[in-house]
């Protein structure tokens, strides 16, 4: 079947966007899985597809399916993309939309500078709910934040968790470009204690409002930027005390920059979103 899509990235984090209200968009996981690939399919981290809202008071609805297939509940830099998707298509002519994900409504405003901001809703901090099995565990405090003691191949790793809608497990480490990403990520990302697995967030503090940040993204791998990574990393720096709002999240594939006024607030993310190229691509039935 030939499907029509549009190659986009926010900050290098980046997207395969397929319009699903003018075209049917029915996949199997093994499908989405052959689009990401990026020998054997387009290449993507992550697919989004636009679909019609299904209730009141929202424009859109959006999916998120990640490289390995799977679907997950919610992407930070794919939101800004879908804006900017949704307006260039003439799919909208409003500047703020609301977008009902699998985890709630997000709601990205075109800004006049052509960034994009998102709403992206108040973080989630019960363990159970990131969802992170702490039975038996000795945590720590830092402020306001609890710290868990995660066991990783030889060594411990003090983490918080957080789900911005999805899952986050974010340490400190005093050099990013020395961390441990890509052999700590993956065993961070498996973690039984992780039932729906992680993403693992790795944030060096460089000031008050500025921070270095490397995420192994689940069902992904490292990407160059990590939009709800960002947000849940500040959210973690902000309640260790570590962090002042707003904070320049500088990542491999540009700068977020979040703001979160604290707990039971929403958390903003602004940044940009680029379109790449259109394609089609002939997929096998
Ligand atoms: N890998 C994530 C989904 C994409 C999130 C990320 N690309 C973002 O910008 O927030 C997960 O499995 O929860």
């Amino acid at each position: 079947m030939k499907i029509k899509f549009t190659k986009m990235h926010g900050a290098g984090n980046d997207f395969v966007v397929l319009d699903a209200i003018n075209q049917a968009i029915f996949l199997r996981p093994d499908q989405w899985k052959l689009i990401a690939d990026r020998r054997f399919g387009v290449g993507a981290d992550q697919m989004l597809v636009v679909e019609k809202a299904h209730g009141d008071g929202v424009d859109f609805r959006y999916r998120i399916y990640n490289a390995d297939g799977g679907e997950v509940e919610q992407c930070g830099n794919g939101a800004r993309a879908f804006v900017k998707f949704v307006t260039d298509k003439g799919l909208t002519d409003k500047r703020a939309i609301r977008v009902e994900t699998m985890s709630g409504i997000i709601e990205p405003r075109l800004e006049e500078d052509g960034r994009i901001t998102v709403d992206m809703g108040a973080p989630i901090l019960t363990p159970a709910e990131v969802p992170f099995d702490s039975a038996s565990l000795e945590s720590r405090t830092e402020g306001q934040d609890t710290l868990w003691p995660l066991d990783v191949a030889d060594k411990t790793n003090w983490i918080s968790v957080v789900s911005m809608g999805n899952p986050h497990a974010v340490q400190v480490v005093t050099d990013t470009e020395a961390a441990p990403v890509l052999q700590d990520g993956p065993l961070i990302e498996h973690h039984p204690r992780f039932p729906r697995r992680v993403n693992a967030g790795f944030m060096q503090i460089v000031d008050r409002h500025h921070v270095n940040l490397r995420v192994y993204e689940r069902g992904a791998g490292e990407t160059l930027a990590c939009g709800t990574g960002a947000c849940a990393a500040v959210v973690a720096g902000i309640r260790r005390g570590l962090l002042d709002s707003p904070v320049a999240v500088q990542t491999h594939g540009g700068v977020l920059s979040i703001a979160w006024q604290g707990a039971g607030q929403p958390v903003m993310m602004t940044g940009p979103a680029v379109s790449v190229f259109e394609g089609e691509i002939d997929l096998p039935d």
